[in-house]
């Protein structure tokens, strides 16, 4: 049974607020002095609406976490600014409060101390009364499958389980902006689709999101929105689905179960379409037309060609985003 996340929705924010929870404007920031200084981030600006998924990818080096330690208030922008529902982490400690992140996997969690004691704690640094913080402990525990768990200390439980309580530490001051980086990294199959089901579980119940990683299917399956980053500049910014559209193709494959004579092979040539081994490839609009050729033989499957994340990001990356 799916139990509500105690996280706050739009309704929480003031009225004036619209529903941007994140809006980071022109971000730019460079490490070291004289000849050794090095411009990490050049000019990015990310937006992330209240409930969605924000997938930010780049090789290593692009960037992403400097720009995310910018937003979560860590690392001081030279230029540029971030608004978190309206306030800005760099000048109003309010804005931090909105704020929940899980930057270095289960590293966040104190191994001597079970789950609970974990999120209390943590809660009490947020300033969350212990009382509150023990009750949204319960909740999310029940939520994300621990409460079986509640009294093991943290260092004997799974990779999986520790990933989820990461999760749930970040969440006790029901922030409105979530940073996840890798949640899913080293987790089995299994592991790996119940933190995907809490993190659009934890949309759902009306959190931002800005996910980093490098697992790109992991990326494709939890995002609403795609921003990639290389050398420190955003090269694509778009939904998820129509940056994938944009780079499918429209062509078609059939599979035949038995082998197409020569005439047929004539009249699919005259259409613009290739035969080999049985299949016919076709990259036109007239898919009955050639469906009419085909008629009766057999056909095993039809596929539209499609690209992934990983043909997206390749292709972007390699290509500077010139497409
Ligand atoms: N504290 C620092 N001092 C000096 N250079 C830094 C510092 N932090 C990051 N950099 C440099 O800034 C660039 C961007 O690093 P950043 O960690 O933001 O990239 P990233 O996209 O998160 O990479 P990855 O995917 O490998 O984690 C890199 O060249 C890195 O060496």
């Amino acid at each position: 049974m799916t139990v509500p996340l105690p996280i706050p929705a739009a309704r929480h924010l003031p009225e004036f607020a619209s529903d941007i929870t994140l809006d980071a404007q022109h971000l730019q920031k460079s490490y070291g002095r004289g000849k050794g200084r090095f411009q990490a981030v050049r000019d990015v600006s990310l937006r992330i609406r209240t409930g969605e998924v924000l997938a930010f990818l780049g090789p290593n080096g692009a960037g992403k976490t400097t720009t995310i330690k910018m937003i979560g208030g860590l690392v001081r922008p030279d230029a540029g600014q971030v608004s978190i529902d309206g306030l800005d982490p760099h000048r109003q400690s309010m804005a931090l409060k909105r704020v929940g992140a899980v930057l270095e996997g289960n590293r966040n969690l104190y191994w001597r101390l079970t789950p609970l004691e974990n999120i209390e704690y943590f809660g009490g640094l947020r300033q969350v009364p212990r009382r509150v913080a023990r009750q949204r402990g319960e909740q999310l525990l029940e939520q994300f499958g621990l409460s079986d768990k509640r009294k093991t200390p943290v260092q004997k439980l799974s990779r999986g389980m520790q990933q989820k309580l990461a999760i749930a530490v970040a969440l006790v001051h029901q922030p409105t902006l979530l940073l996840l980086d890798e949640p899913t990294l080293g987790l089995d199959v299994e592991a790996s689709e119940t933190v995907k089901t809490l993190v659009r579980e934890i949309a759902t119940g009306g959190c931002a999101i800005l996910l980093t990683t490098h697992q790109l299917d992991v990326a494709e399956d939890l995002s609403d929105r795609v921003a990639i980053i290389r050398q420190g500049e955003i090269i694509a910014e778009q939904s998820t689905h129509e940056l994938i559209r944009q780079f499918s193709g429209s062509a078609y494959r059939i599979d035949c179960g038995e082998s197409i004579d020569a005439q047929r092979v004539g009249k699919i040539m005259a259409l613009g379409g290739t035969v080999a081994d049985n299949q016919v490839h076709y990259p036109g609009d007239a898919l009955y037309e050639l469906l009419d050729i085909l008629r009766p033989l057999p056909i095993k499957e039809i596929r539209q060609d499609r690209a992934d994340l990983t043909d997206v990001f390749l292709s972007l990356i390699r290509d500077g985003g010139d497409k």
